[in-house]
């Protein structure tokens, strides 16, 4: 395993042994009153691990401005300069940190180690660029991303004229053995299991030397926004991503062109802040919100009034009031699983049943999120059930305890929550909020104000 700067110890997500020391335990603040807070947040995980490698695959420099410095971000553009791209940080006007210049070289080289961390946009979205690049380049990371699926960016890469020695196990680590160019062309995938197998082909794609032509052929295709997203970011850069049909794509031969770009605020991290409007009875403001997007954090705004919330738009404010308590929701979500996490915590907290179903690919992400959920509720006195591709969840009166996080920011984050309504509640390792979200805590402090004991 990597250690990487923001590594945690070792734990057996399910073990019975988990070490909980009391020290990595974060007492999660009741609210004793209405939220009344206005909020900026960083930049968006998906758009900046995206820009990064759009510009490390440019024709020439290219500027993020305001993007995301957390884990995922610092591990993306650590790989990034491993493969021989000049990443620089440079003042800007972002609250949250410095502005990125990304210059490209000429051609990437291998004979590196790369750190995916647990980053699913680092581990998914690197390796075509790893068969660019010249020499060959060990993936690795997190003992948590090892058991994240891999086999089908390494078979379509293989498909694609690409050498990969996996030691016949298709997950981390394994290494590309990269000559320089990939042939590219047609190939067909089973995305089902994740967006991203699909996301990190079509990014590299037009540097392929025949480009490519993708079809996805299986059960389901989760996470279409972010889907949406990556054929977005290529449109603005000059790349065309035709559709001839559902699960297909195809992308010409072509230069990625260079660009200066504005990275959105994160809003699937603005879920647990709005979620609190609703929790406490109270209201939350998010500045910043885009107008148009392609995150998928925007469904929040149709998504939270489900929960019995307000919402209204002001320029380019968003605000959530909550009122009297929280309603059930029958969802089916298969686009939106990273924000299932946090609405599952407004379900354990509603005084109907909810029922969310079309998510069963969260099993695969940072962490088995169904069974994560499932074990840490239910371990508070909730009443939630696994279903084939969801989760069922009754009413119950929830008292405090420990709430493992499983190194999953949402699962983090959700503990936070229920923390909000449920005294006691102590997580353990917020720490893992960094993966997207470094300021977490003091935000959430900042959100309560004086309102939270
Ligand atoms: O491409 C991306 O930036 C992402 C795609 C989605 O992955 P899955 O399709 O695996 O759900 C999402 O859940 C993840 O947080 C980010
Ligand atoms: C699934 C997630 O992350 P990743 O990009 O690592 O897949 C997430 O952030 O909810």
């Amino acid at each position: 395993m990597l250690i990487s700067r923001y590594s945690k110890p070792d734990f057996d997500p399910y073990g019975e042994n988990s070490p909980e020391p009391e020290e990595t335990l974060w007492p999660a603040p009741t609210a004793t009153g209405p939220t009344s807070a206005v909020l900026s947040l960083p930049g968006s995980k998906s758009l900046t691990n995206r820009e990064l490698v759009l510009s490390a695959l440019a024709d020439g420099p290219s500027l993020l401005r305001s993007p995301l410095h957390s884990r995922d971000s610092e591990l993306m553009v650590e790989a990034l300069r491993e493969l021989g791209t000049v990443i620089e940080a440079v003042p800007g006007n972002g609250e949250y940190g410095d502005d990125l210049l990304i210059t490209p070289v000429e051609e990437l080289s291998g004979s590196t180690t790369i750190d995916c961390g647990l980053a699913g946009t680092v581990m998914r979205f690197l390796p075509p660029l790893a068969g660019l690049a010249l020499g060959p380049t060990t993936f690795d990371g997190d003992d948590a991303a090892r058991r994240r699926p891999m086999a089908t960016t390494i078979s379509s890469l293989r498909a694609l004229g690409v050498d990969i020695n996996d030691d016949g196990r298709p997950v981390l680590p394994f290494t590309v053995h990269g000559t320089g160019h990939i042939v590219g062309g047609e190939v067909t995938i089973d995305a089902s299991l994740s967006s991203q197998f699909v996301s990190g082909l079509l990014l590299a794609a037009s540097r392929f030397d025949n480009g490519l032509s993708l079809t996805h052929s299986g059960e389901r295709l989760p996470s279409l926004p972010h889907i949406e997203m990556t054929i977005a970011t290529l449109a603005a850069r000059g790349v065309t991503v035709d559709s001839p049909a559902t699960g297909q794509w195809v992308v010409a031969p072509g230069p990625i062109a260079a660009a200066d770009v504005d990275i959105e605020p994160d809003l699937s991290n603005a879920a647990p802040f709005l979620a609190a409007a609703l929790v406490t009875g109270g209201t939350v403001t998010i500045t910043g919100w885009p107008n148009e997007t392609t995150q998928i954090g925007a469904r929040l705004a149709d998504l939270l009034p489900l929960f019995g919330a307000t919402v209204s738009r002001d320029g380019d404010r968003l605000t959530v009031t909550g009122g009297d308590g929280i309603r059930g929701v029958t969802l089916d979500l298969p686009e939106g699983g990273e924000l299932v996490p946090n609405l599952v915590a407004l379900a354990a907290l509603a005084s109907e049943p909810s029922t969310i179903t079309g998510i069963g690919h969260i099993r695969h992400h940072e962490t088995d999120r169904l069974a994560a959920l499932v074990t840490e509720i239910n371990k508070l006195g909730g009443k939630v059930t696994e279903l084939p591709d969801g989760l069922h969840i009754e009413p119950a009166e929830l008292h405090g305890g420990t709430w493992l996080s499983y190194e999953d920011h949402r699962m983090a984050t959700t503990g936070a929550i229920i923390g909000l309504a449920v005294p006691g509640v102590q997580i353990e390792n917020i720490d893992t909020t960094a993966k997207t979200l470094p300021q977490f805590t003091q935000l959430w402090h900042a959100m309560l104000g004086g309102h939270g004991a």
